[in-house]
């Protein structure tokens, strides 16, 4: 008796739900569940006052953002777009698309979501901020970054600029003279950081450029881009200024080179501002992270800081140097040793390479110095 009823209850069951619920369904109805969820929290808010409704919801986006879901605070229309120039402490100074800087402090849920939190913002992010008043503002959301340049502390990485389109290796041709071993360096690291590089060679006006046309043709089957310019006679000035338009470029250099009399070519004032921005750094005003974005008034904007100007070649390996440098990358995996260094080793196929001309020589001589001052350090670090 007691198991007839049972089966009648299982066909009810079954008359009941029929066509509603299938077995293959569950995961969709779950999804469907979760986003009805989600809506019930947001529909709460929005009898809970305004301004509360605006902050959870843009939260509850952000959490949905981070889970890969479309919703996201891109689609609060109340959020100005910015970018960030600098960070100072808690605060960050955000250039709206509308043209006025706010000071703006952080919503903590995103604080939460970075576990290294110095970089929870840094200069070069997009983000999406509410205009407390005409000054003040809240980053609300952070969109995904784009080129970074990092470099790494104690296993953690240290962003310290976000969005860079392109590192600037600006030097010179003479006053100070052309240094291309400094040009393979400041290469290396925008390979490491993914970063595309552009070559300026300025002070052409001092020089026969004739010279320097095969070291520059090296560079150019790499790959890499090459600009001969002169700040004083205006030489490619013109394409430096299309180059720079729209993009977040980061700029390296050694002193003297002509950074800022090539910037104020661009744009008359601009050199000014790099230089007494990198004074306030040496004061030590930009406490949290020193690097500043200038923006250009063509859309664009440049990155100073002192650490990009000089900056090393921080946190590369000796043993990671070839697979940069795209000349020397083919070969590696031909050495008769795996952890061949390309140095002293036999049956290389770097050095074979080298000697047959099928990669260039300065090259291979920039690589073994590097190589051999990082092995140097890396010995002193043990
Ligand atoms: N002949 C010539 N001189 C230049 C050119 N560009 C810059 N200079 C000169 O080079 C010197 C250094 O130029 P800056 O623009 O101050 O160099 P910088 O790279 O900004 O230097 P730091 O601020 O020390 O990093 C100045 O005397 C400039 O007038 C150029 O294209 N040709
Ligand atoms: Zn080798």
């Amino acid at each position: 008796m007691a198991k007839k009823k049972r089966s009648k209850q299982r066909a009810d069951f079954r008359k009941k739900y029929q066509g509603r619920v299938r077995k293959g369904d569950m995961t969709r109805s779950f999804q469907i569940g979760d986003q009805e969820k989600l809506a019930d929290i947001v529909n709460a808010e929005r009898v809970s006052g305004k301004g509360e409704l605006t902050r959870k919801r843009t939260v509850t986006s952000q959490t949905l953002e981070e889970s890969g879901s479309e919703m996201s605070a891109a689609t609060d229309e109340s959020l100005l777009p910015g970018r960030v120039v600098s960070v100072h402490g808690l605060k960050s100074k955000v250039l709206g698309e509308n043209g006025q800087f706010y000071e703006c402090a952080v919503r903590q849920v995103l604080k939460s979501l970075n576990i290294e939190q110095r970089n929870v913002i840094v200069a070069g992010d997009r983000v999406r901020f509410r205009a407390e008043s005409p000054v003040d503002g809240m980053i609300e959301s952070i969109e995904p970054r784009g080129g970074v340049i990092s470099r790494t502390s104690r296993g953690r990485q240290h962003v310290i600029a976000a969005n860079v389109d392109y590192l600037l290796i600006i030097t010179s041709a003479a006053q100070p003279g052309l240094k291309p071993a400094l040009i393979d360096r400041f290469l290396l690291t925008a390979e490491h950081c993914g970063v595309e590089p552009v070559v300026v060679i300025n002070k052409v006006d001092l020089i026969d450029p004739v010279p320097l046309q095969s070291m520059i043709g090296v560079f150019a089957s790499l790959g890499y881009r090459v600009l001969m310019t002169s700040a004083e006679t205006g030489v490619n000035i013109k394409y430096l200024h299309a180059l720079l338009t729209e993009k977040q470029t980061a700029l390296a250099g050694q002193s003297g080179v002509g950074k800022s009399s090539l910037l104020n070519a661009i744009e008359p004032g601009l050199g000014l501002a790099v230089s007494n921005v990198s004074l306030d750094n040496e004061k030590g005003r930009h406490t949290t992270t020193a690097t500043t974005l200038i923006p250009l008034a063509v859309g664009g904007a440049v990155f100073d800081t002192p650490g990009i100007r000089q900056f090393q070649l921080w946190d590369i390996a000796s043993n990671e140097v070839s697979g940069l440098m795209p000349d020397l990358r083919p070969y590696v995996s031909a050495c008769r040793y795996p952890d061949c260094l390309h140095l002293n080793e036999d049956a290389c196929a770097v050095k074979n390479a080298v000697a047959d001309s099928r990669i260039d020589a300065r090259r291979y001589d920039s690589y073994c110095h590097i190589v051999e001052e990082l092995l140097i350090e890396e010995g002193s670090n043990r």
